[in-house]
């Protein structure tokens, strides 16, 4: 394989069935590439109650610093409708300029044009004033317990120091250079429990119907706006996600509802702050205050599940720059600056060094027929191959 060709790169890592939580060769085939150019391979596979055992790769080239990481997982979500791709979703085949499979953008791809990227600065350069590292993980796409977060803690507690990252995730909405992702709002989700009394549908004075109580509340967790967002981020918002009473029959008052619901929230909020204003707001309109005079309480609980991410914004113009720069060099193209979208694993890389992120086109990511212009893939080693230059060359000049 030539590994400063990134359609050879992506083509062996998408061959590679790696569906969360199957590593399906990815990891091997990577840590060959890596070995190839010179990197030290550390495998590990973390573990957690309730949660299946996930592989994971950190890699390293050099010694001395600046040391530079570069972040991502080689896990992809299921296929889905197998029949709907026009092209086997691990087959790599090339049609009309486009590869197609699953990871393609999200986020093999990436990985794929990052090798290729390093490969052609070591062959044109020589040795790196400095380290890289690649810090992978196979459990982006599942629960994120036995990944990204478990393997920085490792690393760290070996000693290694990073002082910038960058996160190859597909960061471009509809081409190449249109954005790079300095930031990420916090998620935080929750379960709200609205308890009834089960009875028959014609004789509702003997029953107590959850749902009413259910549709005022989850109105009052959706209005008014949490926020209307700031220069730095998008205006917070809840989602709520599901109601549902489990209830089969059309002529029973079930006993009990929930609804499930899940905030994306921006420096205006911490989780607390958040928490505490969405209890109001349930307490609220639960009859608690005024809203309901007359009538019963809603008898109701909330719960806010474990391990809220908060929002975070990079202020590293050094590096923000670097990456901008290179973009704007290879595409033509100014990238905004945006803290738009879901979360990643910058969230917990920021713990550790400056992270930002950029890769590939997104548009079809999690889709049947994900797919990635190869022209795309050359565009974007060039950039990386740039920014790696310029970030190294600066880095090491202080
Ligand atoms: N599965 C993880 C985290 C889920 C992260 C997910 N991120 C994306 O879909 C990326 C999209 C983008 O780049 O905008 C999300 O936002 O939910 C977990 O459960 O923690
Ligand atoms: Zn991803
Ligand atoms: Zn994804």
């Amino acid at each position: 394989m030539k590994l400063t060709d990134p359609t050879q790169t992506l083509t062996a890592l998408i061959r590679c069935p790696s569906v969360t939580p199957e590593e399906g060769g990815a990891l091997t085939e990577l840590a060959g590439m890596l070995s190839e150019l010179g990197f030290a391979n550390d495998r590990v596979t973390f573990s957690d109650e309730g949660t299946p055992d996930v592989e994971n790769l950190y890699s390293r080239l050099g010694s001395e610093g600046p040391h530079l990481m570069f972040a991502g997982h080689t896990d992809v979500v299921p296929v889905g409708d197998a029949e709907a791709w026009t092209q086997g979703p691990f087959s790599a085949d090339i049609v009309d300029g486009e590869m197609y499979g699953r990871g393609a953008v999200d986020m093999k791809g990436g990985i794929a044009c990052f090798v290729s990227a390093l490969a052609r600065l070591i062959e044109r350069k020589g040795p790196l004033k400095g380290s890289v590292s690649l810090l992978i993980t196979g459990d982006e796409e599942g629960p994120s317990i036995n990944g990204t977060e478990k393997l920085l803690v490792h690393a760290a507690g070996k000693g290694e120091r990073w002082d910038a990252a960058v996160v190859g995730e597909p960061t471009n909405p509809d081409q190449l250079g249109d954005m790079i992702k300095i930031g990420r709002r916090g998620s935080l989700s929750g379960t709200l429990t609205v308890e009834g009394v089960q009875g028959h549908v014609a004789y509702p004075h003997l029953a107590d119907n959850p749902l009413p109580g259910m549709m005022a509340l989850a109105s009052a967790l959706i209005d008014p706006p949490l926020d209307a967002g700031n220069e730095r981020f998008p205006p917070s918002n809840l989602e709520i996600t599901s109601i549902d009473t489990g209830n089969t029959a059309t002529n029973v008052i079930p006993a009990r509802c929930t609804a499930k619901f899940n905030i994306r929230f921006n420096d205006q909020w911490t989780a607390e702050s958040l928490k505490a204003e969405l209890r109001a707001r349930i307490e609220q309109a639960s009859g608690g205050g005024s809203s309901r005079t007359g009538q019963e309480k809603v008898r109701y609980t909330v719960k806010f599940a474990d391990r809220p991410s908060s929002s975070f914004l990079t202020h590293d113009a050094p590096l923000i720059e670097a990456l901008s720069n290179a973009v704007t060099e290879a595409t033509g193209r100014t990238p905004a600056l945006s803290t738009t979208g879901g979360t990643s694993d910058a969230r917990f890389i920021k713990d550790y060094c400056p992270v930002v992120e950029f890769g590939l086109v997104g548009k079809t990511m999690h889709m049947v027929d994900e797919r990635v212009a190869v022209s795309d893939l050359e565009a974007l080693t060039g950039i990386y191959e740039l920014f790696l230059e310029r970030w190294f060359d600066r880095a090491g000049a202080h």
